[in-house]
């Protein structure tokens, strides 16, 4: 069903929305948020490669002149797209990510496991998520050239249905620990992107390394990482490592978290608890994490649930 044609020109960032809905399995449709030319033949605006009926005369469905299409049909096993609701369902029948989830089990928890999925191994499945992704993400383009990169992949225990996703660069020389992240759009605010932010937090702390997620930080990615970042710091002062010193550092934080200096200097600051000496007002933090989270939690993810050796 899909070809991917790797063309400079197609690294598809569009100030406005081409797509209007996206039918994801048979029973999921929602709007997109961005818009993205790489779904689209350039010279047609059609989606290309549709077997058998190459010739037929298709024309892109207008609305006000504004979408490209109206509805994208794309599988929620694979991600693999058609602009036919009577293709998916064909496809439907014979998707083998339907029968069997892709890559190795790195986590398994009471109600998800999330499995690493070698870019390199299940290239056009990596390759079709990172499309879809563009049209919930502005900022990011990696597209095509997914070698280089691990997915770590959220599901339901017993499911094959991907619910939200990270990627990771297997060489970060910045080291980074999560590249981009998404929750797809029908599993938002069930707290998976916090699971998925923590483990990228297990993972590189397995690696020794101090880290964190790419930059710049899209506004929802911004809000989810400041209110993770609020909360751990919070559990190691009041009940974690850091309850049983006295005067705490940022870098005491970092050792214990793992989280970079300038990502604790920043939910620091956004918590308004760094006083003009550079001390950090504990009583200030325990006090806005509250309001902001509710009850100060501990991690999610058991270090017993993380099967990370290879
Ligand atoms: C490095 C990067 O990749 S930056 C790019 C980040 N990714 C994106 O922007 C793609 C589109 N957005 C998403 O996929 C999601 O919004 C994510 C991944 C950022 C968050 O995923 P979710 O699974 O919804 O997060 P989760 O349920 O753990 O929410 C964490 C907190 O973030 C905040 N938050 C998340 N989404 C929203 C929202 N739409 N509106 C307001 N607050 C929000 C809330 O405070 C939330 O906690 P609460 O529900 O207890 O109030």
């Amino acid at each position: 069903m899909v070809e991917i044609v790797e063309e400079e020109n197609l690294y598809g960032i569009l100030n406005e929305r081409n797509i209007n809905y996206v039918q994801f399995g048979c029973n999921k449709k929602f709007q997109t948020w961005y818009g993205s030319t790489v779904y689209f033949d350039p010279d047609n605006k059609l989606i290309p490669d549709r077997p058998n009926v190459k010739n037929s005369p298709r024309k892109p469905l207008q609305k006000n002149g504004q979408y490209w299409l109206d509805t994208i049909y794309i599988c929620e096993y694979c991600f693999k797209y058609c602009d036919s609701g009577e293709m998916l369902c064909d496809h439907d029948l014979v998707c083998n990510y339907k029968y069997k989830a892709p890559g190795r089990i790195k986590y398994l928890g009471p109600k998800y496991c999330i499995r690493r999925v070698k870019g390199s191994k299940h290239q056009l499945f990596c390759q079709c998520l990172c499309l879809f992704t563009k049209l919930f993400l502005d900022n990011k383009s990696m597209y095509f050239k997914i070698d280089q990169y691990d997915f770590y992949i959220l599901y339901e225990i017993n499911s094959t249905i991907p619910m939200a996703f990270f990627s990771k660069d297997i060489i970060s020389y910045n080291k980074n620990n999560l590249a981009c992240i998404l929750t797809l759009p029908p599993y938002q605010r069930r707290r998976l992107g916090t699971i998925l932010m923590e483990f990228s937090y297990k993972l590189s702390r397995s690696e020794n390394v101090i880290s964190g997620p790419e930059t710049p930080l899209s506004p929802f990615g911004l809000i989810s990482y400041i209110k993770f970042w609020a909360r751990i710091i919070a559990y190691e002062l009041f009940d974690g490592e850091l309850s049983a010193l006295g005067k705490i550092s940022v870098t005491d934080i970092s050792l214990v978290t793992g989280f970079r200096l300038s990502d604790i200097i920043m939910t620091l600051n956004y918590l308004e608890c760094l006083s003009s000496s550079g001390e950090i007002l504990t009583s200030i933090i325990k006090d806005k994490v509250q309001k902001m989270s509710g009850k100060i939690t501990g991690y999610i993810i058991q270090d017993d649930d993380l099967l990370l050796d290879d």
